[in-house]
């Protein structure tokens, strides 16, 4: 993405007043400042992000909408450049994003990048970012799900993989000549399976997956697309398009709060196993019982143990044994439900996770809720399920 001066005045950053009267400058700093959410969209070459992107930009109703490209693009509609400001200069500054990786030099600024970009131009409704083809989006997510003690004016809001109904078996079969497993973090050539490609790294870490060119394929071979990716990806939201036109951008592109949220009914989805169609990723789902308190933390160990040590605990019958078996998690979420009525959300990607509150759970003081045991949902490789369930289950009791 190239990074270039503009000329106009920094309008004031705006803030979530709800008051008219307030001017520009004034002082405003107890109010809380508008978060802007970022989409990351990505996509294998030639699947159909240009046209997604001009799309959004004919449909997108007045939204202010900024679209980051990590390359130069042709089309002239769209926002190529960001401004930054260093020193109190305005400078030239590039994000790679090449393969995946925002480059080492620039890797703390990527927010940065944006917010001062917000500062100059104005804070934009939404923002999308757009990977190159062969990016890892896994690279890119944890960068923008900032913690909210930070207090970043934006927030990753989800990632949306574009796949080429056309293509996307074989790519994910073959991968393509010139992308070996070394090319990625994750394909560490520890794995003697199946080979992971981009292809599968850009389904495994989606939030919504658009079959696009679907009017290249027959009913069949659309449904094997379709199958493939939730065998893959149990979680993501599928929709089928031709010219990447989806049916709204709402919800299905934007506004998709995949990092705040975990509804019961998509773990539920998640868990219907449409798993093992795929011989490198799979979903699995690892029944929670309605938890103590106090279980909380020997979960925050666990999860612990497996994203940041890639250990999976295991309990034998005298002592607890660990053992490493070769897996890596891309993506996870959950819901656990206390014996205390509230509920804790679980958010993940890669070795990045968080444990919420869930924002409603105080419901259950007004109106009693059955208690119904939770779920995690892993999506990953060399994830052996029944090992995996044996391990929770032993740490939580
Ligand atoms: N038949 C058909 N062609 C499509 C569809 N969507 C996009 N195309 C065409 O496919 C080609 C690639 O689309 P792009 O939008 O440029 O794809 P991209 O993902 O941006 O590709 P890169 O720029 O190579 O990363 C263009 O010629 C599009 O007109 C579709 O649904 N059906």
């Amino acid at each position: 993405m190239s990074v270039g001066v503009e000329e106009e005045e920094a309008p004031p950053l705006l803030v979530a007043t709800g008051d008219e009267n307030i001017e520009p400058g004034s002082e405003v700093n107890d109010l809380p400042i508008v978060k802007v959410p970022i989409t990351i969209i990505t996509g294998y070459l030639g699947a159909g992000k240009t046209t997604l992107m001009n799309y959004i930009l004919t449909e997108r109703h007045g939204k202010k909408i900024a679209v980051i490209l990590n390359e130069f693009g042709d089309s002239v509609d769209i926002e190529k450049s960001l401004t930054i400001s260093k020193d109190g200069q305005q400078v030239e500054e590039w994000l790679e994003l090449a393969n995946g990786c925002i480059c080492c030099s620039v890797k703390d600024s990527g927010v940065a990048a944006i917010e001062s970009l917000m500062e100059r131009r104005g804070a934009f409704d939404y923002i999308l970012l757009e990977t190159t083809g062969l990016a890892d989006p896994g690279n890119i997510a944890p960068l923008f799900w900032v913690d909210e003690g930070l207090g970043s004016t934006i927030y990753l809001d989800g990632i949306v993989t574009l796949v080429d109904a056309k293509n996307i078996l074989k790519s994910l079969d073959e991968g393509p000549p010139s992308v070996t497993p070394d090319d990625h973090k994750y394909g560490d050539g520890e794995h003697k399976g199946p080979e992971l490609t981009t292809a599968h790294l850009q389904i495994s870490h989606a939030d919504v997956v658009v079959i696009n060119k679907s009017d290249l394929v027959t009913e069949d071979e659309l449904e094997r697309v379709r199958e493939r990716i939730q065998a893959i990806n149990g979680l993501a939201k599928l929709h089928v398009t031709v010219r990447s036109q989806v049916p709204q951008l709402e919800s299905v592109l934007l506004d998709l709060h995949a990092y705040d949220s975990v509804g019961a009914s998509e773990l539920e989805f998640a868990s219907r196993g449409h798993s093992h169609l795929d011989p490198t990723i799979s979903t699995v789902t690892l029944p929670i019982p309605v938890l103590e308190v106090e279980k909380l933390e020997a979960l925050d160990a666990w999860l612990r143990a497996v994203l940041w040590e890639s250990t999976l605990p295991l309990a034998t019958s005298s002592e607890t044994a660990v053992t490493s078996p070769k897996f890596e998690i891309h993506r996870l979420k959950g819901r656990m439900q206390l014996t205390n009525g509230s509920v804790k959300l679980l958010q993940g990607v890669r070795e990045v996770f968080e444990l919420l509150d869930e924002a409603d759970s105080s419901r259950g003081a007004g109106g009693y809720r059955m208690p119904v045991d939770g779920k995690i949902v892993l999506i990953g490789r060399g994830l052996e399920e029944e090992v995996f369930k044996e391990s929770v289950r032993s740490a939580v009791g």
